[in-house]
């Protein structure tokens, strides 16, 4: 049994992830940081469509509680899945601020730095031991990299950062047969950073292609393929989902 950890998976991208990669036959193990009874219900789902799931508690902005979480994961793939090894890990977790440079904070620099770079960094090595040849590492990124966005500075660096991190993770663990890439969405309807408003969703869907902005759905399917053996010949790419937002 091939078993997947994907952190932020009680809501928007990293539940509708967690479903399509459930579906594919994969056991997942989702992570919470704040609602455990989100984090059920997504499992509940899951169940209840005939795959296998478990919830575990995990902030990605606690490096020192890193360790225990490995040790949580092992306990979890012996006990629900009979097996030592992951497949995939999904770096999902993540909230947006909206802050101009010039006015933001060191403490939410900061707190934007540990969760989307620090966080995912310290977690793929923490977890890399359990990491199975052939394994699958996505990084969730954001299309502010290519697009500059007033109000989302830090952020939009540090996903650039995660998207260089991921080339350097498809490089050093590449002997061991473990491929990383960068999914990186644009403007999708979920809770993150608050949501999305009429007038705004009408601005970005005139922006895009495909004439409307993205569902968490739309992202989850490019998820699922990349832990699949599907895309087992794409490694160190960032691929953006957007439907076409600015080209
Ligand atoms: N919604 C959008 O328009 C876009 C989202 N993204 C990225 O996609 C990923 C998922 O975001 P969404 O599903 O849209 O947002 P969301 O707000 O619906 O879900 C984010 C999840 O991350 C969790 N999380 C936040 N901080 C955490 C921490 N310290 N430790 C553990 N979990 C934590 C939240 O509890 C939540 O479950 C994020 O990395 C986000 O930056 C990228 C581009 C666009
Ligand atoms: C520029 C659009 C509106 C936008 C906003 C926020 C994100 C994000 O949170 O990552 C995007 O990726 C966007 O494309």
């Amino acid at each position: 049994m091939s078993v997947i950890v994907i952190t932020g998976g009680s809501r928007g991208i990293g539940a509708s992830a967690a479903e399509h990669i459930a579906q594919r036959g994969l056991g997942v193990i989702l992570t919470y940081n704040a609602h455990p009874e989100a984090a059920a219900k997504v499992v509940e789902r899951i169940e209840k469509a005939g795959g296998k799931a478990v919830a575990l508690k995990l902030d990605v902005s606690d490096v020192g509680s890193f360790e225990a979480f490995r040790q949580s994961v092992v306990e979890t793939l012996h006990e629900t899945w009979a097996v030592t090894t992951l497949s995939g890990l999904v770096n999902n977790a993540g909230y947006g601020l909206f802050n101009p440079l010039a006015t933001v904070s060191e403490a939410q620099f900061d707190g934007l730095f540990k969760v989307h770079l620090k966080g995912p960094f310290f977690l793929t090595q923490t977890l890399l031991p359990l990491l199975a040849e052939n394994a699958s590492i996505v990084n969730l990124t954001s299309a502010t990299t290519r697009v500059a966005t007033a109000g989302v500075a830090p952020y939009a660096a540090f996903k650039g950062g995660l998207e260089v991190l991921t080339r350097y993770m498809a490089k050093e663990f590449g002997g061991r047969g473990i491929r990383a890439n960068a999914v990186s969405p644009g403007a999708i309807r979920t809770e993150l950073g608050g949501g999305l408003n009429d007038e705004f969703e009408a601005m970005l869907a005139a922006q895009t292609a495909l004439g409307r902005v993205g569902e968490p759905d739309d992202v989850a399917r490019v998820i699922a393929m990349l832990l699949s053996q599907d895309s087992e010949w794409i490694n160190a790419q960032t691929l953006e989902v957007a439907g076409g937002y600015i080209i």
